[in-house]
């Protein structure tokens, strides 16, 4: 068997490392010269591979030594070999390549200049006097012979001769071959047409010539399963099936292995790991459903099952189908063929401008069948196979911003900011949204960003449905609609009854909108009382940087859940009023519906004297009867993340500022029934706005430079608030953003905050949606708050361009191009300012140490730019 041959069959598990590979016998050596790239790897001749090394590394102690059964069976099967070769010689006319008919039979290799061997062979030399046979980086599937000229200067050689059949230890032939003046050796070079040829000409050389096969034996080798890519088969050679398959449906290329082989298998690793943990967790959560989620380790499993979870950029990273969550109506999410719109995520073409919304407020929220310019995160899932536009979004790659000193953050020069524009990608063809499926849904959940400072917290146990494994991923179930709703909750008018059909696709499109999001555990960690404490940190991976050891570590182990529900309730109760909230308001209309619960515009009109005072207690600002009032109703044992929502209520109620979503009261109106009650924000998300914008177009940006300076700049504000107070976001985008009639911009969604200590100055855990996450994220490094930085410079291209970059292309693959590319290319820069350009390459700098901070970035010249409030009236008006 072919070594990777091998490596193919063993399992993911297996899989240590690129190279590097032991030299081949000749050069018999424990010191290994790692290899980089596909076509540095080094090839050994067909040994068995034990894959039983615990520490992911094959190891094969004293594999040179060839038994003589070996050895013969082996000469039988390859007596004589033949076929077109690609030659060169270390001559004079060594840069000329030439294709020769090679033929190894049990005496010579010569070289032919035809197959029919009519003619006297152009090079013709005996095997024994072969000295060393090793691949080569000189080209790819390249393999070096060299072989002793003259044999008389070779004081050995009749021993070298006979120790073949010694199959002794000679080192000192070793020490002879190592003697030998350059002059007496010669070296010949040749390609094959793939790794498979290459292997196969290997195990022919070693098995035939003396001098290599009778060399001594290494003991104790240590042999790293090496990957490359072959591009006569376009394919990954050595890498376990189920990446193998991954890689397939995703459009990582060779070049991209080839430019960076150690992000390829980052991002393989953290993909495959967590689809690996999020299927099985699925399967434990979901048992009702059989379809798609049925628990499978296999890439193929994992690819249906995420296709299945697909549905918009907010899309859930649920294991479990939301809509089962909706209505304990079982209903399969629609199932993609995983070949072709595979993690494609569809993007609703903008409304044409005269379009009125039919309802209001957020009309998305009314219903799902109905068309609304807002709704295009809930349609995409239902058009996502049928809506496929042809695009002209260009394929924009990047080059990654390293400066080597820092600049004034006003000065810098956004050099990846000059015009570039790539050539539409013929694989872009769907017209993207910003809606896409998160790589990670399947994620298994760990308590991401959590309230206390017990760090290893998971409040969910597997009788409350949530499987064992934690997972990484939140996995809030939407409560019922009102009209499903336990008797007792306020009738909610509903401009569409029945629009909310669970066991509509719609529905499922609708209910898996949840966020992306990502969390690892981390160690517990002290933290200052009554605080939210991430809970997971990532363990520590190996690091990456070094193409030639691309490793795969070992699959988190899930942290053992150590906040119980009953923990969580008790959390929750200090933090909202125990008793029944229908009669303080009147419900209006639904307002939006998240991935843990609706929200409803409601109104104030009552307020309860013993309740006014805790209420007046909680907030600056003074209750009124008639105060419009968003009210978030989520149902707690659908919840499979507690812990987040607490986390959100406790980060919103300490974070009162003008940049940030107000939070007013909340109320446990059952042990089951949460409401929470914030301010209400009439203009919606400003994914609403920059999706409804009437500028909004292929070519046009959805908003203007001082649209944009100011919405960044009050979300800055925010973001300095957060900071200051060493909370960290994690999931700064677009949706996260509120805006209200007055133009106020609000940041909303601290589920997945995380505080900073003294102990823990930096994060490592994998949070946020991924095409938003900072390269150190999704590379898993250690990273602060500059992370949120970063995805405000995301935001900001959002704004400019309609969607974030990388929309277009499959989550795999946008991961590989965020950790590889850096700082991303504008589709347009020749369009915009120097000072929006400079503001872009300070958030969105690769180098963290030169990445602005909030501070920084608020005395930036691009905010004078900003326009009035009043500028955005025009946005605000798809409402009305
Ligand atoms: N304070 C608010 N005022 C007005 N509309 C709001 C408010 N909060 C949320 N919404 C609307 O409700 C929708 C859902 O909000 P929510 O915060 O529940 O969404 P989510 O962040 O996607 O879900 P989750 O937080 O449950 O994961 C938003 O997209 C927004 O349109």
């Amino acid at each position: 068997m072919s070594l990777s041959a091998a490596a193919n069959s063993i399992s993911e598990s297996d899989f240590q490392n690129i190279g590097p590979a032991p030299r081949p016998p000749a050069a018999p050596s424990n010191s290994i010269t790692p290899i980089s790239g596909f076509n540095q790897t080094q090839p050994i001749s067909s040994f068995n591979i034990n894959n039983t090394n615990s520490n992911n590394i094959i190891e094969k102690k004293n594999y040179l030594k060839f038994n003589t059964i070996d050895k013969n069976t082996r000469a039988m099967n390859l007596s004589k070999r033949n076929g077109w070769v690609s030659y060169k010689d270390d001559g004079l006319l060594s840069f000329i390549w030439q294709k020769r008919f090679l033929v190894i039979n049990d005496s010579y290799i010569s070289l032919y200049k035809n197959d029919k061997m009519n003619d006297d062979p152009i090079l013709q030399f005996a095997l024994t006097n072969v000295i060393s046979v090793s691949r080569t980086q000189l080209k790819q599937n390249c393999l070096e012979i060299i072989r002793i000229t003259d044999r008389n200067s070779f004081p050995s050689s009749n021993n070298l001769s006979n120790s073949n059949s010694s199959n002794g230890n000679n080192n000192s032939n070793n020490s002879n071959l190592s003697s030998l003046d350059s002059s007496s050796k010669k070296s010949i070079y040749i390609t094959t047409k793939n790794e498979h040829e290459l292997h196969a000409w290997l195990d022919t050389l070693f098995t035939k010539c003396p001098l290599l096969s009778g060399v001594s034996s290494p003991t104790n080798f240590t042999h790293k399963v090496h990957v490359g890519f072959d591009p006569e088969t376009g394919s990954f050679v050595g890498m376990p099936t189920n990446w193998e398959k991954l890689l397939k449906h995703s459009r990582i290329t060779g070049e991209d292995w080839n430019n960076d082989s150690a992000a390829v298998i980052q991002v393989l690793q953290f993909y495959q790991e967590y689809n690996d943990l999020g299927i099985s967790n699925n399967n434990n959560n979901n048992n009702n459903n059989n379809n798609q989620n049925s628990a499978s380790n296999s890439a193929s499993n994992s690819i249906t099952s995420l296709n299945n979870n697909k549905s918009n950029r907010s899309s859930p990273s649920h294991i479990k189908s939301p809509i089962n969550d909706y209505n304990n109506n079982q209903q399969p999410l629609p199932s993609i063929d995983s070949s072709k719109s595979s993690f494609q995520p569809v993007r609703h073409a903008p409304s044409p401008p005269n379009f009125k919304p039919q309802i209001s407020v957020n009309t998305r929220n009314q219903g799902l069948p109905q068309q609304s310019p807002s709704m295009g995160k809930y349609q995409n899932v239902i058009q996502q196979q049928r809506s496929i536009t042809p695009t002209s979004i260009t394929n924009f790659h990047q080059q990654q911003q390293q400066p080597q000193q820092r600049m004034p953050v006003r000065n810098i020069v956004p050099q990846q900011y000059q015009m570039q524009q790539k050539p539409v990608s013929p694989i872009n063809q769907y017209r993207s949204h910003h809606n896409m499926e998160n790589p990670y849904s399947k994620g298994p959940v760990v308590a991401q960003s959590i309230i206390q400072n017990n760090d290893n917290a998971s409040p969910i146990k597997p009788n409350q449905g949530i499987p064992t494994p934690v997972r990484l991923h939140p996995q809030r179930g939407a409560p019922l609609p009102p009209q499903q709703q336990a008797p007792g909750k306020p009738s909610v008018p509903s401009k569409s009854p029945g629009q909310i059909n669970p066991s509509s696709a719609a529905a499922a499109a609708l209910a898996m909108k949840q966020h992306m999001k990502q969390v690892t555990p981390t160690k517990q960690q002290p933290g200052p009382p009554n605080f939210p404490q991430p809970q997971r940190q990532a363990p520590k991976k190996p690091e990456l940087d070094q193409k030639k050891d691309v490793g795969v570590r070992k699959q988190k182990k899930p942290s053992k859940p150590t906040m119980s529900n009953a923990e969580i309730m008790s959390k929750l109760k200090q933090v909202t009023f125990n008793l029944d909230p229908t009669p303080y308001f009147r419900m209006i209309e639904k307002a939006g519906q998240g991935a843990s619960g609706s929200v409803y515009l409601a109104e104030r009109q009552q307020i309860q004297s013993n309740n006014l005072e805790m209420i007046q207690s909680t907030n600056e600002e003074k209750a009124h009867i008639g105060d419009k009032v968003a009210i978030k109703q989520m149902i707690l044992s659908k919840q499979p993340r507690k812990e987040l929502i607490v986390n959100e209520i406790l980060v919103m109620k300490d974070s009162r500022h003008k940049n940030i979503v107000n939070f007013l009261e909340a109320y446990l109106k059952t042990e089951d029934d949460l409401w929470v009650v914030m301010e209400f924000m009439e203009g919606g998300s400003l994914t609403d706005i920059i999706e409804n914008s009437p500028a909004n177009g292929e070519t046009n940006s959805p908003l203007t430079e001082g649209q944009i300076a100011y919405i960044v700049r009050e979300t800055c504000q925010g973001l300095k608030f957060l900071h200051d107070k060493h909370i960290i976001h994690r999931d700064i985008k677009s949706d996260n953003v509120l805006l209200d009639t007055r133009a106020r911009v609000k940041i909303t969604d601290f589920g997945f905050c995380a505080k900073l200590t003294d102990q823990r100055s930096k994060r490592a855990t994998m949070v946020g949606t991924p095409y938003w996450m900072a390269p150190e994220v999704v590379k898993q490094r250690e990273y602060d708050e500059k992370v949120d930085v970063w995805s405000l410079g995301i935001m900001s291209i959002e704004m400019l361009e309609g969607e974030p970059p990388y929309l277009n292309e499959d989550p795999l693959k946008a991961l590989y191009l965020i950790a590889t590319n850096g700082t991303p290319k504008l589709k347009h820069p020749e369009s915009l300012s120097l000072e929006i350009k400079r503001f872009l390459s300070v958030c969105l700098c690769v180098d963290v140490r030169y990445r602005a901070s909030t501070e920084e970035l608020l005395h930036h010249t691009f905010f004078n730019m900003a326009c009035e409030p009043s500028d955005l009236t025009s946005l605000l008006e798809w409402k009305n």
